[in-house]
């Protein structure tokens, strides 16, 4: 199949492409990019007038629940969703049930994907066994196996001497690590910011020293090991900080954020909602400015979606009781447009660097990057489209999001991965 994408706004962070231009796609290969590509040459014209097109987004943070949690979320519907949301690659993390902390679990998730078409995963494989932090999984055996990193995430290995073992094994076998950063036993069980918020909805709270000790610890732990390390959905002020401080040092580190932290504070939480459930927490406007500032200074290099899908009866329960996590594959690129690029801290190629060509490079794969010769995965995103967030449109099984009614502007139109097209609202 040939598909030229006619008339769109190139934006190419690798290469620093920004301008208008046809992109012809042949054999899941970008073919050519140049002005008034001949439209003979293609089976199927794609018209992007007044539409950016870039890489296909890579998300390196999403729990599809598979296997153990289908009735939250499945493969098959979470690469729905991440096609809905413009990702043609996704990072899958291990807490499932079974844990993936073996190559049959990785083997299992990504057979299961493949047989769905639609868009690339990859399964991130835990660092001990059952998550237990106890022993080290067969991390050599998930590698081998294709994962591309390995996590604890929903948790911190809490033993810091497993966790640096850990990290020399990564660091020997080149993979990043990806860090929860969460002080287990500071969280006394805080269900959000501990601040005045917290106060007035009579609410135990969790710090922002929470994150901040390890984030500390695990930038020492990579100064000490070499691995390279990767902080996930990073929440505080002093995350951005110490980041900032460990790259001036050398450290191998990067960090990302996700949506929810940049755009809310608890100051947009009106009751007790556990759409605004989430861990690490919502935190103060000035955390969230932090955030933002840290993302435009290129000091947070990535943006992730830590989708989280929860059923309904999981949610409707006490904030107490309820589940952390909220989804974000479907409103992560309108957050980001919305929110960083019309709020003025990126510009277009700035989004579309953290959202995927950064990711790319962290990770070590050869995506993320739209020029000849280059895997075809492309997405068609209107910046002028102004809509309002519907969760009953998603195709993920979650409809837990605190976004549901916001109006925004900048829409996914279209998501073509290795040169199928996955999600279309162009010209159907
Ligand atoms: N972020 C969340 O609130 N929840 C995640 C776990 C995690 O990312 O730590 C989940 O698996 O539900
Ligand atoms: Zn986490
Ligand atoms: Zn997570």
């Amino acid at each position: 199949m040939t598909i030229l994408i006619k008339g769109g706004h190139v934006i190419n962070p690798a290469t620093q492409m920004d301008e208008v231009a046809d992109v012809l796609i042949e054999d899941q290969k970008i073919k050519k990019i140049g002005k008034e590509l001949p439209e003979k040459e293609a089976e199927r014209v794609i018209n992007a007038d007044g539409c950016y097109v870039m890489p296909g987004f890579i998300d390196m943070h999403v729990h599809f629940r598979d296997p153990g949690f289908e009735q939250k979320e499945d493969i098959y519907t979470g690469m729905q969703a991440a096609a809905h949301g413009g990702y043609t690659t996704v990072l899958t993390m291990p807490n499932t049930k079974p844990v993936a902390d073996n190559p049959d679990i990785v083997n299992y998730v990504h057979n299961k994907a493949k047989s769905g078409n639609c868009i690339h995963v990859l399964q991130v494989g835990a660092v001990t066994k059952g998550q237990q932090g106890k022993e080290l999984a067969d991390i050599e055996g998930m590698v081998k196996a294709g994962s591309p990193a390995i996590s604890e995430d929903g948790k911190s290995v809490m033993d810091a001497a497993l966790y640096r073992d850990g990290m020399l094994e990564a660091a020997r076998l080149g993979i990043p690590v990806l860090a929860h950063c969460e002080d287990i036993h500071m969280v006394r069980g805080g269900v959000m910011n501990a601040d005045a918020k917290a106060k007035e909805l009579g609410l135990p709270g969790i710090t922002n020293s929470v994150e901040d000790v390890i984030v500390a610890r695990d930038i020492i732990l990579a100064k000490d090991t070499g691995a390279q390390l990767h902080l996930c959905h990073c929440s505080t002020k002093d995350s951005v900080l110490m980041v900032k401080v460990a790259k001036e040092e050398g450290v191998r580190v990067s960090a990302e954020v996700c949506p929810h932290h940049f755009t809310l504070s608890t100051d947009d939480m009106k009751e007790a909602d556990t759409n605004y459930k989430m861990n690490p927490p919502l935190r103060t406007k000035e955390d969230v400015k932090a955030l933002r500032e840290g993302l435009r200074d290129g000091i947070m290099e990535v943006i992730s979606t830590d989708h989280a899908p929860h059923t309904f009866e999981d949610k409707n329960r006490s904030m107490q009781e309820a589940p952390f996590g909220i989804v974000g594959l479907e409103t992560a690129a309108c957050l980001t447009h919305n929110e960083l690029v019309l709020g003025g801290y990126l510009t277009p190629m700035q989004m579309a660097a953290c959202m995927s060509y950064h990711p790319a490079q962290i990770v070590g794969i050869d995506k993320g990057d739209i020029q000849p010769g280059k895997a075809a995965d492309v997405v068609i995103f209107d910046p002028e489209e102004t809509y309002r967030i519907d969760k009953n449109t998603f195709a993920s099984k979650g409809r837990n999001t605190p976004f549901d009614g916001k109006e925004v502007t900048g829409r996914v139109k279209c998501t073509i991965c290795d040169g199928e097209v996955v999600f279309n609202e162009l010209n159907k």
